[in-house]
């Protein structure tokens, strides 16, 4: 047993090493937008240039327009060809400046954008994969999380990051230049231009709001509830449930379809108001304009530039009101985004490529306790287990003692809230998660087949397997001879999706299969046997026992069948081992074991006194 303070120690270190990320950081998770934005940091002088690149494009717009206009009302008073040839160069200028910024400026910011985006999806993903409570989350749901709700990344950085930017810095310009040419229309342009760019988008986010901050969470319902019908469809229909699962799905698309006519909406208002916005202050500038004319303190050539300049720049603000309309859905996204980056590891980052051991791996299992929330009751309280090299221990509990949470920490899917966990006397926890899943490897209680080809699904262990190697695997798991008669295709046979070709006792196997392929030091059978009919069950028992000769092996089971071939058992209840020892001598003691094995107590002095 190890001692309290050596326990501690491991305790500790681990949670030194605990990332800083905790799902109850409120301060982070109450600004999405904020953080989206942070996300876009390592790419911030690509995004940089974008935005001088959209504001060269906008410039270069409404400068074009703004020449344009001298030069039609200059030419009409026909002036010497040459006074006009600086402008005619200038036009020109300025239509290829747009259109190569214009260029640039998408490349230059959709390359960031989706730089950024993958790197977000790669945290994402590495986030599920690290993460078992992401287990919280339905698979639809996680789907459109990991889909939709990166994408709205994507629609903040393009749309909602960039073109307020350059509307500021090109905005300014353009006012700049008309309040430097007649100062009243100038300040006229401005106050339209902060009308339809600042008041209106604030007025549109107020009103896109509501429904925005119910789309993502609407878009994973919906998901979600097509991921179940889909999924769960034999059982539905067998249950003749599939009506109503079917209109769970159509009350969701609904749901969605309302919200998208409301966005649709206010989109529209949107952009409405911005055009009446522009053509209102366009008018105003010009009424001004054509007054200060008739009182001769502006001239026709100055005003013509003044009023297309006018009427250009309300191109710079035209785009915002659609973008803050949808700030809502992409602020739900962002928070339904950072819900899963936010989730607290189950397995603490391997900071090292530091490799295990090599040579015969011994299991030795010290005060192990997990739970699964600081509120839960402990899944595992105090557990210590030993597995010497080659022995073949079984793990026995009644249906929720902890057994398949044992298997999450064995296989590095979790990590212990406090004990030890040694292979071949290095903590595992010190290892990356891939590294112990070299040496530990084995059955788990649902082992997933792909919708792929028998070889496809056996070389996902071993890639560089040949057929050979996967025959000999094949044989020694006992499938080689089913594959032989039933599968014409041999090792090119499509299994189906989720091994629907293969028959429950032919899916352990081919899992069986996959685990020797991969050449564990530690073979782990979490319950193989699950749902197996009694003969199935026994004979896919003896094949695995039999394949598992020479291996160090854990058993974990329900089930009483074949334990007298084990070297060792522990009984586990409640998330404690409440008895440890062959099946004979288990058998001999009062307990759990007899009990289970529907024995009454023994005579006084044990069964071994009488022995
Ligand atoms: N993801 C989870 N979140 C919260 N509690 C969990 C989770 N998984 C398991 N538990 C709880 O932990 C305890 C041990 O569960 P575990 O699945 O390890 O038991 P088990 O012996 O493998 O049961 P079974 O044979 O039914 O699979 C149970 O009380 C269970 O409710």
């Amino acid at each position: 047993m190890v001692g309290t303070g050596r326990r501690d120690r491991a305790h500790q270190r681990r949670s030194d090493r605990s990332p800083a990320v905790s799902s109850s950081s409120p301060n982070r998770t109450d600004r999405p937008l904020l953080r989206m934005v942070a996300l876009a940091r390592p790419r911030g002088t690509r995004f940089a240039l974008g935005v001088l690149l959209g504001a060269l494009t906008t410039g270069a717009g409404v400068g074009l327009l703004g020449v344009s206009a001298w030069l039609l009302a200059t030419a009409a008073t026909h002036p010497p060809l040459t006074a006009l040839s600086v402008a005619v160069v200038a036009t020109r200028a300025l239509g290829v400046t747009r259109g190569v910024s214009r260029y640039l400026e998408r490349l230059v910011t959709h390359d960031a954008a989706f730089r950024t985006l993958a790197d977000v999806r790669v945290r994402v993903y590495e986030r599920l994969a690290r993460s078992e409570p992401i287990r919280r989350f339905r698979s639809g749901d996680l789907v459109s999380r990991l889909v939709n709700d990166t994408d709205s990344a994507q629609d903040l950085l393009l749309r909602g990051l960039t073109p307020p930017l350059v509307a500021v810095v090109a905005g300014g310009a353009v006012v700049a230049v008309c309040t430097a040419l007649f100062a009243p229309g100038g300040l006229l342009l401005a106050a339209g231009l902060l009308l339809g760019g600042l008041a209106l988008p604030l007025f549109a986010a107020a009103l896109g709001r509501g429904p925005g901050r119910r789309q993502a969470a609407a878009r994973g319902e919906l998901s979600s509830a097509l991921v179940d019908t889909l999924y769960g469809a034999p059982d539905l229909v067998a249950y003749g449930a599939m009506e109503r699962a079917v209109r769970r799905v159509e009350r969701a698309d609904a749901e969605l379809t309302r919200m998208a006519r409301r966005d649709a909406a206010v989109l529209g208002l949107g952009s409405g108001a911005s055009a009446l916005v522009a053509g209102v202050t366009v008018w105003a500038v010009l009424l001004l304009g054509v007054a200060a004319v008739a009182d001769g303190v502006l001239g026709a050539i100055p005003l013509a530039v003044l009023v297309l300049t006018a009427l250009a720049a309300f191109e710079i603000v035209s785009p915002l009101p659609a973008v803050a309309a949808r700030l809502g859905a992409i602020r739900s996204a962002g928070t339904r985004l950072f819900d899963v980056l936010d989730t607290e590891p189950a397995v603490r980052g391997a900071d090292t490529e530091r490799r295990l051991p090599d040579g015969a791996a011994a299991l030795r299992v010290r005060g192990l306790r997990v739970r699964y929330g600081p509120e839960e009751p402990w899944a595992l309280d105090g557990v210590d287990l030993d597995l010497a090299p080659g022995r073949r221990i079984a793990v026995l509990g009644p249906s929720g003692s902890g057994k398949s949470t044992l298997a999450s920490v064995l296989f590095r899917f979790r990590d212990p809230d406090e004990g030890t966990v040694e292979l071949g006397g290095a903590d595992i926890t010190d290892h990356p998660a891939d590294e112990v899943r070299r040496i530990v490897s084995g059955v788990p209680q649902d082992p997933h087949i792909f919708a792929s080809t028998l070889r496809e699904n056996l070389r996902l262990a071993r890639p560089d397997a040949d057929d050979a190697d996967l025959w000999a695997a094949l044989e020694r798991a006992r499938l080689a001879e089913d594959v032989r008669t039933t599968m014409p295709d041999g090792l090119d046979t499509e299994v189906g999706a989720h091994g629907a070709r293969l028959s429950g006792g032919m899916r352990r196997r081919l899992a069986l299969t996959r685990a020797l392929l991969a050449h564990p030091r530690v073979l782990v059978l979490d319950e193989p046997t699950t749902h197996l009919d009694p003969d199935t069950r026994d004979a896919v028992l003896d094949d695995l026992l039999a394949a598992s000769e020479g291996y160090s092996t854990l058993l974990i089971t329900h089930d009483l069948a074949r334990l007298e071939q084990m070297d060792e058992i522990y009984v586990i209840v409640d998330g404690r081992v409440v008895q440890h020892g062959s099946h004979a001598d288990l058998l001999a003691e009062k307990g759990w074991y007899r009990g289970a094995h529907g024995l009454p107590d023994p005579p006084r002095g044990g069964l071994r006194a009488v022995r």
